[in-house]
C-alpha cells in the first residue's frame, strides 16, 4: 500500500493513527447476527434496508454531534434500520469500541464496526456482527475476510472503483459496499455506485454508501441496483427517527 501519497491529509492522518493504535490483546468470538440475512429480508416488501450510522463526527463534517450513542441507535432501530453502523475510530470519528459494544448490547439489528482496520489483530478490538474492510486500505484482502468470518463476523468489503470490486469478488467478498466518497479526495460522487454496481455478480450483496441525502438520492441508488444503502450524516443532521423513517419509506 505505497499509494499514501496521493491521498487527502486527513486520510493519510487517519491511516497513521490506526496503524498506530494499540492491539487488542485475547481474540473475540461472535455469535453474529447475520447483515446479509438482515438485508436480504427486506425483499419483497416496499421498505428499503437502511444501514444508519453512529457517526459523532468526520474530517467532512461540521462540529461533532453529542449525544448517546445508544439513544441515537435506539431512534434509528426505531425509525426502521436494517443494521447500524458504528464508528470505532477515535481520533477523527469521535467513535470508540465501547461505543459499539454498548450499542449492540442495546439493539437487536445486526452492528457493523466502521474503522479503518489493517491488520487481522485489530479484529479483536471488540465484537461487532460485521466489519468494514476497505479494499484500497489492506495489503492482505483475503487474509482479514478469513479472520473475520473465523470469528463469527461477516465482513463488508468497501470499494470505490471497477478495479477494487474485481478484487474484491476475487477476495470470496459476498457483501459490498461501494463508497461514493473518494478517499482520496474526499469528494462525494452518487454517480460512483452507478459506474461501479453493474459489474457485480448478480449473488453479491451490494451497499451503496456515503452522499445519500434524500428520498431522491435513495431512490437513484436502488435504482443503480443497491441492495441496501448506507446513511450516516443525513441522519445524523436531523431527528434521527424520522429520518430514518423517510429513508426507509423511499
Ligand atoms: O455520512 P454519509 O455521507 O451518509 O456516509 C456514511 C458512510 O458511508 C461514511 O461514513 C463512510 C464510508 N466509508 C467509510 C470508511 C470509514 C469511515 C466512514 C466511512
Amino acid at each position: 500500500m505505497d499509494e499514501t501519497k496521493t491521498l487527502a491529509p486527513a486520510v493519510r492522518s487517519i491511516l497513521r493513527a490506526a496503524d498506530e493504535r494499540a492491539e487488542p490483546e485475547g481474540r473475540v468470538s461472535v455469535d453474529g447476527r447475520s447483515l446479509t440475512a438482515a438485508i436480504e429480508a427486506s425483499d419483497g416488501t416496499d421498505r428499503t434496508p437502511i444501514i444508519a450510522e453512529v457517526k459523532p463526527t468526520s474530517p467532512t463534517t461540521d462540529g461533532t454531534r453529542t449525544g448517546d450513542p445508544v439513544a441515537i441507535a435506539r431512534e434509528m432501530e426505531a425509525g426502521g434500520a436494517t443494521a447500524l453502523s458504528v464508528l470505532t475510530e477515535p481520533e477523527h470519528f469521535g467513535g470508540s469500541t465501547d461505543a459499539l459494544e454498548r450499542v449492540r448490547d442495546a439493539v437487536e439489528v445486526p452492528v457493523l464496526r466502521k474503522d479503518f482496520l489493517q491488520s487481522e489483530a485489530q479484529l479483536d478490538a471488540v465484537a461487532a456482527d460485521a466489519v468494514l474492510l476497505i479494499a484500497r486500505f489492506v495489503d492482505d484482502l483475503p487474509a482479514l475476510l478469513t479472520g473475520a468470518r473465523d470469528r463469527g463476523m461477516e465482513a463488508l468489503v468497501e470499494v470505490h472503483s471497477r478495479e477494487e470490486l474485481a478484487a474484491a469478488i476475487d477476495a470470496g467478498a459476498t457483501l459490498v459496499g461501494v463508497n461514493n466518497r473518494d478517499l482520496a479526495t474526499l469528494e462525494v460522487e452518487l454517480a460512483t455506485f452507478e459506474r461501479v454496481a453493474p459489474d457485480a455478480p448478480e449473488d453479491v450483496t451490494l451497499v451503496a454508501e456515503s452522499g445519500i441525502a434524500n428520498q431522491a438520492d435513495a431512490r437513484r441508488m436502488r435504482a443503480a441496483g443497491a441492495d441496501a444503502l448506507l446513511v450516516g450524516t443525513a441522519i445524523m443532521d436531523g431527528d434521527v427517527r424520522d429520518r430514518t423513517r423517510e429513508l426507509v419509506a423511499a
